[in-house]
């Protein structure tokens, strides 16, 4: 089936939002074919969430309307009648339970077969099978814990969960950024299960950032920018620069489209690191030893599950180290907790952004929070400080709304990322511990994100370390590269070796360039 053959699975007709005064979705028309991918694009705030949102019956629209294989929905979309017409979501937030099978996992959500009162686990365990072979895990045992599961496998059984009882022809499978959290030698298996499901007639919406698995991938392609559509057409009639410029804007196309790198600093081998690290062991990391230098960004990469984000949560204390040394200029650190982290200059930003904002609180109290005791005068917090820090760091980090006095959960997922490092930014710190900084951030946001950190290292030398599996950003912005693979350090690249060719050699093992 192709794209042009059939009629739509979904269009959307003058769709608006408004929150308050701001219009958010601006007159939208858009229709999603069986048998097509269609790419939904857009730079942070730009609206695709709340599209989704509407799509998915959590928003009311200001004005339009949404028709399902030409049946006119009522609004808000009742999320039951909206499963049964065959649409279907996967969101960025699986909603998996990590402690519960895969079995109970899909029935929680799409109900128990029963045998009178009973559970019928045999019938149960077949249908999960049939769930899963529908999205290619025939192997798995539907008595795995999700917890066991690698990421792309977890984004699969969410897959399977949605994908339940679709009539070839009549299923709309929502993804939003279903990649995003994703190692890019997942990223493929992946995608060739959204083209099997499009061969079957399914209309996919995909969501993204990543304009190579567009291209890749997708039939037709849509950009919002600032609430409205400014391209709808076949993937065909665009290309990579084309398309960048579209999303930003042309103001900043030149800006995301091939940046130059910022030059790397050297690493002086001689130079007393700020932070070391000797034989620290955690529950997988094993017997790390690494050097931190001043003013120096040291990624460690790998795939996941190599140990990367565990490094992260023993050098800031939200784990337990098991054995080994962590010296802080110099000076042992007999204990490790995140209170004493702070108090030493260490800060941590989690790849988990709950961890670490409070969605119900205002951009300037979410800013302020790690940094309490700078806006404390004579015992008392001083809106003064509070808000030309909350002020300097909207700038700074160009956050849309720039309103301090916004709840955080109002902002968009890029936007909402951008206040979570810029709290710490604030509290000029000696080291700053990123895991994955730039999920669900746009082209254009990704620099400016990064530049904020890159200028506090040239003109503090703060110390970063840089824990991303996104090896192009961390071949563009690091001065030097560990790869680790199985819980160690298996490879480091300096200088003219920071290539992501290497990258990707070290961390699948493709050839062992510590020894090259
Ligand atoms: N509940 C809300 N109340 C007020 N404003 C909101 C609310 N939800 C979203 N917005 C605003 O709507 C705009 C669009 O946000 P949306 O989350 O749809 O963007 P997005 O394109 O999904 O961005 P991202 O790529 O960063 O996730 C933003 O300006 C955001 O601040």
């Amino acid at each position: 089936m192709t794209s042009n053959d059939s009629s739509p699975g979904v269009e959307i007709i003058g769709l608006s939002k408004e929150f308050g005064v701001n219009r958010v979705l601006d007159d939208v028309n858009l229709e999603f074919r069986p048998g097509s991918i269609h790419a939904l694009l857009g730079a942070n705030g730009s609206g695709k969430s709340t599209l989704i949102k509407l799509l998915a019956g959590y928003h009311t629209p200001t004005t339009g309307s949404i028709r399902v294989h030409g049946e006119e929905l009522a609004l808000p979309a009742d999320p039951t009648v909206l499963h049964d017409a065959g649409v279907r979501f996967v969101h960025q937030d699986l909603g998996l339970i990590e402690s519960m099978s895969i079995a109970d996992n899909l029935a929680l959500a799409l109900g128990y077969e029963k045998r009178a009162a009973t559970i019928d686990w045999r019938r149960q365990r077949a249908t999960s099978i049939t769930d899963l072979a529908a999205v290619g895990l025939d192997d798995l045992d539907p008595r795995t814990l999700v917890g066991a599961l690698g990421p792309v496998q977890q984004t699969l059984v969410a897959m399977a969960r949605a994908l339940r009882g679709l009539q070839p022809g009549k299923g709309v499978l929502v993804l939003d950024e279903p990649t995003a959290r994703l190692p890019n030698a997942q990223v493929d298996e992946l995608l060739s299960r959204c083209r099997l499901l499009r061969d079957q007639g399914i209309a996919l919406i995909y969501v993204s950032h990543r304009l190579d698995e567009v291209f890749a991938m997708a039939d037709r392609v849509s950009v919002l920018r600032d609430g409205r559509l400014v391209f709808d057409d076949v993937i065909a009639a665009t290309d990579d620069q084309h398309l960048t410029q579209i999303i930003t804007g042309g103001a900043a196309a030149s800006d995301a489209a091939d940046i130059p790198a910022p030059a790397r600093r050297a690493v002086e081998p001689g130079t007393a690191p700020k932070l070391s690290l000797r034989g620290v062991c955690g529950t997988f990391v094993q017997d790390v030893d690494l050097d931190l230098r001043p003013g120096e960004v040291l990624a460690v990469t790998g795939l996941v599950g190599s140990g990367r984000s565990e490094l992260g949560r023993l050098i800031f204390g939200s784990q337990a180290i098991t054995a080994g040394q962590v010296r802080l200029r110099g000076r042992q650190l007999h204990r490790i907790s995140p209170k004493l982290s702070i108090e030493r200059g260490i800060g941590y930003v989690p790849q988990d952004r709950k961890q670490s904002a409070i969605p119900s609180f205002t951009l300037a109290d979410n800013l302020c929070l790690a940094s309490l005791d700078k806006h404390m005068s004579g015992g008392r917090l001083s809106s003064s400080s509070e808000r030309t820090v909350t002020a300097n760091a909207i700038e700074r980090l160009d956050v849309r709304p720039a309103d301090p006095e916004r709840l955080l959960g109002e902002l968009s997922g890029g936007n909402q990322q951008k206040i979570v490092l810029g709290k710490w930014l604030e509290l000029d710190l000696d080291v700053l511990i990123l895991d994955e900084p730039t999920y669900g951030v746009d082209v254009g946001a990704r620099k400016t994100i990064l530049e904020a950190v890159l200028e506090q290292v040239a003109r503090r030398e703060l110390s970063v370390l840089l824990l991303d599996s996104d090896i192009d950003l961390v071949a563009r912005y690091a001065d030097r590269v560990l790869v680790m693979r199985r819980g160690r350090i298996a490879t480091e690249l300096v200088g003219a070796e920071i290539t992501t060719e290497r990258i990707a050699a070290a961390s699948y093992a493709v050839q062992d360039l510590s020894t090259a």
